[in-house]
């Protein structure tokens, strides 16, 4: 072998390596429900877990069954619907207790095998009083009002402490969101081995919210983005630009989401977006709206992101 081939094959070798391990990804994301209304067949819920494995969380659980379903037709999944819920499922992080985002949780309960449900006090405090009380539905939890069946335990997040996620290898943070003020919801910062996601629940802009939860949350995330152990954010965008602030009822535009990308991208780095995943949730229909959306975000994505539109049952990888 002359020295120029050995060389040359050295090159491959090296230039192979680096590349297949900077695309491995970390997460495998499996979307539920996608939607922020008014579908009750496709609403907030998306399956995260460490890649190659089946141990899943579900962040929020608007949709869960017809979701599973969808994705066994997508041959996301090739098992029953029944194990999906009961065995893959490992537990549930509910952002905010609004129903679009915990009917799934609800309905499916007395189908579903014993696991942990995670929110934060006041969240948990909802869910408990509101819903698994023994009166509107059968307290499946194992605190609350009646009589706690305690199928679920029900395990309050402490803000901004790392807590392991039951029966899988991730773990996660919890942050506070403003969703009308003073009404909150959470961001989720899920970790698996040293790479994270970031799930947030349905936001305002810090601008309409009177709140600095966002500026908060990017200067966490900002030194993941930096060292590239941030493998994509999914944030939702429920409503155009035309939507006046005064109805934006704690959501977000496109003008809102780039201008707070920005806000991330200023602590983080100029052009350490580029290509960054950003994973985009909570659209509400009429279609026209999410046309429009979509043809803003286009327009106005001067940060280089790479957009993601997820899809009710099919997988993707972070
Ligand atoms: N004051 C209001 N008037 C009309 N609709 C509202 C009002 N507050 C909330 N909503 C709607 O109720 C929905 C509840 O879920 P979302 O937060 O996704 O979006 C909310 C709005 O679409």
């Amino acid at each position: 072998m002359t020295h120029c081939v050995r060389l040359l094959l050295c090159f491959l070798l090296v230039t192979t390596n680096i590349f297949s391990q900077k695309e491995k990804p970390s997460f495998s994301v499996v979307p539920l429900g996608v939607m922020g209304g008014i579908d009750e067949k496709n609403l907030s819920s998306y399956l995260i877990a460490p890649s190659n494995t089946t141990d899943y969380i579900c962040l929020d659980a608007g949709t869960v069954n017809a979701g599973i379903e969808k994705a066994i037709e997508k041959k996301t999944f090739k098992v029953s619907t029944n194990e999906v819920l009961r065995k893959y499922i490992k537990g549930y992080l509910i952002s905010h207790a609004h129903l679009d985002h915990v009917s799934g949780l609800i309905i499916n309960s007395p189908a579903d095998s014993s696991k942990t449900v995670y929110a934060t006090n006041k969240c948990m405090e909802m869910m408990e009083n509101h819903y698994f009380n023994d009166q509107t539905w059968a307290n499946f939890g194992d605190s609350g009002p009646g009589f706690p069946l305690k199928k679920y335990h029900f395990q309050t997040l402490n803000l901004g402490e790392e807590t392991a996620l039951t029966n899988t290898k991730m773990t996660v943070k919890a942050f506070s969101l403003s969703h009308v003020n003073p009404f909150e919801s959470t961001a989720f910062l899920v970790k698996s081995n040293n790479d994270y996601a970031l799930y947030l629940g349905d936001t305002g802009p810090d601008e309409v919210e009177k709140s600095n939860n966002l500026r908060d949350l990017w200067t966490v995330v900002a030194p993941l983005v930096k060292a590239k152990q941030l493998k994509g954010i999914f944030i939702e965008v429920s409503f155009p630009n035309e939507q006046p602030d005064k109805f934006l009822f704690g959501h977000l535009t496109p003008n809102y989401l780039m201008k707070e990308l920005h806000v991330l991208e200023e602590l983080s780095g100029k052009g350490s977006l580029e290509n960054f995943k950003i994973i985009i949730t909570h659209l509400k229909p009429p279609t026209k709206n999410i046309a429009k959306i979509k043809e803003q975000l286009k327009a106005q994505n001067d940060l280089g992101l790479k957009i993601i539109y997820p899809e009710q049952g099919k997988k993707f990888e972070l």
